[in-house]
């Protein structure tokens, strides 16, 4: 389920809100202008599924978006789990990319077809974690200070929107300040 858990930038042990409540969830995210919405799921996603697979069976939704918003350029990025040494390579190195602060000169538009996936959001003072699953919409202003936590065994497919071909490039902030603050997995064990 997806979950938002909000935290002081400087006491990442304190809960400033944690909700799993998703009209609550975009409520607080769109006073920082930040778009979450939900998506019907139009498709079942394996690691046999195709890019052109599941932008075909969500090809209205991704038109209308990309109409509405000017965005040109559309991809998947997937990974699911697999075995063996390669995969445990390739899956600790695509987490990696991600686990440090940055910003992106665009908007970040993503949408999970599958699996689950965390963007922390370093808004003024605070950290806004939210985890991601299969049918979330996710559009972060460009700028906005953000990490992203795939988690140990990374699992998910996302529609990525872009203005431009390097759209994606980070620009890392050099703030050390996502290894003070609890992974996917600490985040996703602590319901109680
Ligand atoms: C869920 S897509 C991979 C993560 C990504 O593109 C990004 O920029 C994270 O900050
Ligand atoms: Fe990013
Ligand atoms: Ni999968």
């Amino acid at each position: 389920m997806t979950l938002l858990q909000i935290m002081p930038q400087d006491a990442p042990d304190t809960l400033v809100l944690r909700t799993r409540d998703t009209a609550r969830i975009a409520a607080v995210l769109k006073e920082h202008g930040i778009e979450y919405g939900q998506w019907e799921l139009r498709a079942t996603v394996t690691a046999d599924t195709t890019q052109e697979e599941i932008l075909a069976a969500y090809r209205t939704r991704v038109e209308e978006l990309c109409e509405r918003d000017g965005l040109v350029l559309v991809d998947v990025a997937q990974l699911h789990p697999a075995v063996g040494p390669e995969w445990e390579e390739r899956a600790a190195k695509a987490r990696a990319a991600f686990l440090e602060e940055h910003r992106h000169a665009e908007d970040e538009v993503r949408f999970f077809a599958h699996g689950t996936g965390c963007f922390y959001l370093h808004i003024e003072d605070e950290v806004y974690a939210v985890v991601c699953e299969a049918g979330d919409l996710l559009s972060v202003p460009a700028g906005t200070r953000h990490w992203f936590d795939m988690g140990p065994t990374p699992e998910f497919a996302a529609i990525r929107f872009f203005k431009e071909e390097d759209g994606w490039v980070g620009d890392f902030t050099g703030d050390a300040i996502a290894q003070s603050f609890p992974r996917l997995d600490v985040l996703l064990s602590e319901d109680r």
